[in-house]
């Protein structure tokens, strides 16, 4: 799908792991202002494009242009900037601080990267922490919340800076149904009000087709379908259908690549 104006535009992008070709000379947009899911089996490589995305990670080859700027190639302080200032992440290891209490940990970012006055931070912590219904709770410790208020207090630590674009990895992984359809719903109301593309990397079909307003399927270190989720149910090729529907027989291979079983077992070494 070509998108007119992309906030994140990927072009003859590679990525290796060692010998193995993680994305080969992959093309891909992310829409300005849309929730896309990043979906795919397990180990194509979606952590690791966020992680390249956020200039974590340096392709081998290729351009990842973010808001017109080509994160591999800015430099160290600049990268520092855009990610500062545009960037939101909210990844699955993304612990808060456990001896700072939920009002500091919402505040850190603000009182590293800011000059701000203390009653501006203030202000603008309550504003994060109300936005993620938490505002009441803003003198707990992290022991004293349930794993859904602690992800939702990091969501605010996220958006404390007022990014543009936000990546969540794996964001619903170990919450029970209330708090996962809290954080949906927080994804997309947040999305709206503050008018941020998202990126969502999940493995569960439903929260993200409910969600997102495009699927981005990976596969073998490429795009295999990208849509919306109404598209990609009912007009997807078979591997994209098999995804989607769960189902374990398809075109996409259940084996990680590994050398014949017999001569594996045979050869007597690990
Ligand atoms: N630090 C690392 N060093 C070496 N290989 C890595 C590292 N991190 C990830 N990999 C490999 O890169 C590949 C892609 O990993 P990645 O975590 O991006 O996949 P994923 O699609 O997000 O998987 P999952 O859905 O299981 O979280 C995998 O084969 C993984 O084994």
């Amino acid at each position: 799908m070509s998108v007119s104006q992309p906030y994140v535009s990927v072009r003859g992008m590679s990525f290796s792991r060692g010998d193995r070709l993680i994305y080969n000379n992959m093309d891909v947009d992310f829409p300005r202002g849309k929730v896309t899911a990043i979906m795919g089996p397990s180990g194509t490589g979606k952590t690791t494009l966020l992680r390249l995305i956020g200039g974590q990670l340096l392709p081998d080859s290729g351009t990842i242009m973010v808001d017109g700027h080509n994160v591999p190639t800015l430099p160290r302080k600049e990268l520092f900037d855009l990610r500062r200032k545009k960037m939101g992440m909210l990844f699955q290891t993304g612990a808060l601080f456990t001896d700072l209490n939920v009002f500091d940990n919402v505040a850190f970012p603000l009182r590293v990267h800011t000059d701000l006055p203390e009653s501006m931070i203030r202000d603008l912590v309550l504003m994060k922490l109300e936005a993620v219904g938490l505002r009441g709770a803003r003198h707990l410790s992290p022991a004293e919340l349930s794993g859904g208020m602690a992800r939702r207090v990091a969501l605010a630590r996220s958006i404390a800076m007022d990014p543009e674009i936000i990546m969540y990895d794996e964001p619903f992984t170990g919450l029970d149904p209330i708090s996962m359809g809290m954080i949906v719903k927080l994804i997309r109301g947040l999305n709206e009000a503050l008018g941020l593309t998202s990126l969502l990397v999940s493995h569960d079909v439903e929260e993200s087709c409910a969600i997102a307003d495009y699927l981005c399927l990976l596969s073998d270190g490429r795009v295999i379908g990208f849509g919306t989720p109404e598209e990609l149910i009912n007009e997807g090729n078979d591997e994209v259908r098999q995804f989607l529907r769960g189902e374990p027989d398809g075109p996409v291979p259940f084996h990680y690549p590994a050398d014949d079983y017999r001569s594996d077992i045979l050869a007597g070494v690990n």
